[in-house]
């Protein structure tokens, strides 16, 4: 992978502060240069003095350490790290939060699926395999990603905190452990109600409640590929469905349960979409929004515009059944 040191224009660098941002035009060579810039642009290189081919030699290792699988990918990566990138700037996170938490909620992003084998905890539990038993069923896979991320870190020409103090190195490894394990979506509503439960009086310089925050963002950052544009979202619904079919015909070879909305049989993207925006995406964002009342017209209008498209889907697709029968 050549990592072309292209010249981003001052045009690339606005749109790549947006959620509208188009993953699917830009070569992977290309989204990593974007990954230095971001970087670069928030001023982690001066203030945790990040050496350039550190940097470099850090991504590399993300990159080369991320699989090729229909949807927990590289690209995945990048565009959870890209809208990670865009909620700092859209809620001007840099103005009411420490720099060393943008630091941990960015790096998090990019770390958040490493080595993801394209089969969820509750394959690993089922099928007890190595990553279920050396983590006890306790969120194999977040468990993982966290780990091969501080292999990675162990390194010392990829260590990007190599410069930072013991202090800021104990709060980065906290942070991004916290952050990273909150992305296992069996925590949905353990998290979302811990944040309800601080909205009302939310305050940014309390740790306990900005934590909360990060965990939130990372979450919203993950799953939220349905506030983009549809003609970049759809082609990520095809990818996941893509992934968990190859889960669910493995399950079914191997007599393991298998999850429904997981199963070709039963699936459609309507149907699987409508559910997940309105009794998962929505709330979380309505939530969020709460606290930043700008995410209505840049977050929450694009996913309510998706539901609206998937429920158009989903009305006529059972139209053409009752025709049928
Ligand atoms: C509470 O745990 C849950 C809840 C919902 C889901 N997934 C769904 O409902 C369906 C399959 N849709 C869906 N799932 C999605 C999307 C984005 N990420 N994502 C996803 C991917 C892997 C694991 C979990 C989720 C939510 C998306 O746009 N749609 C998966 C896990
Ligand atoms: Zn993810």
């Amino acid at each position: 992978l050549q990592m072309r040191s292209l010249e981003v224009s001052e045009e690339v660098r606005q749109y790549l502060k947006t959620p509208t941002f188009d993953n699917w035009s830009w070569e992977d060579a290309e989204m990593m240069v974007l990954l230095q810039l971001m970087f670069s642009d928030l001023d982690f290189n001066s203030i945790f003095n990040i050496e350039a081919d550190v940097l470099h030699h850090f991504l590399f290792e993300i990159y080369r350490r991320y699989n090729n699988i229909p949807f927990h990918n590289f690209k995945h990566c990048f565009c959870v790290t890209q809208m990670m990138f865009g909620l700092i700037w859209l809620t001007d996170l840099r103005s009411t939060m420490d720099t060393i938490d943008l630091l941990i909620m960015l790096t998090s992003a990019i770390c958040h699926d490493l080595d993801h084998t394209g089969y969820n905890n509750a394959y690993q539990i089922n099928a007890r395999t190595e990553l279920a038993l050396r983590y006890n069923d306790i969120s194999p896979l977040e468990n993982h990603h966290c780990a091969v991320a501080f292999k990675i870190l162990e390194r010392d020409e990829c260590n990007i905190f190599r410069n930072v103090s013991m202090d800021q190195f104990k709060r980065i490894r906290e942070g991004i452990i916290r952050c990273i394990l909150a992305t296992d979506m069996t925590r949905h509503n353990e998290i979302l109600n811990k944040f309800k439960s601080i909205q009302p009086c939310f305050d940014f310089s309390n740790k306990d409640h900005t934590d909360v925050l990060m965990m939130i963002l990372i979450k919203v950052s993950d799953i939220s590929n349905e506030a983009r544009p549809m003609e970049v979202a759809e082609p990520w619904l095809d990818c996941l469905l893509q992934e968990f079919f190859n889960q669910s015909d493995m399950e079914k070879l191997e007599g393991l349960p298998v999850t429904p909305f997981m199963d070709r049989d039963k699936v459609t993207k309507p149907s699987s979409q409508t559910g997940f925006i309105r009794f998962v995406l929505l709330p979380l964002f309505m939530e969020l929004k709460n606290l930043f009342p700008c995410l209505e017209q840049h977050i929450i209008h694009p996913v309510q515009k998706a539901l609206d498209y998937y429920t158009e889907m989903e009305t006529a697709l059972e139209r053409e059944n009752q025709n049928q029968n």
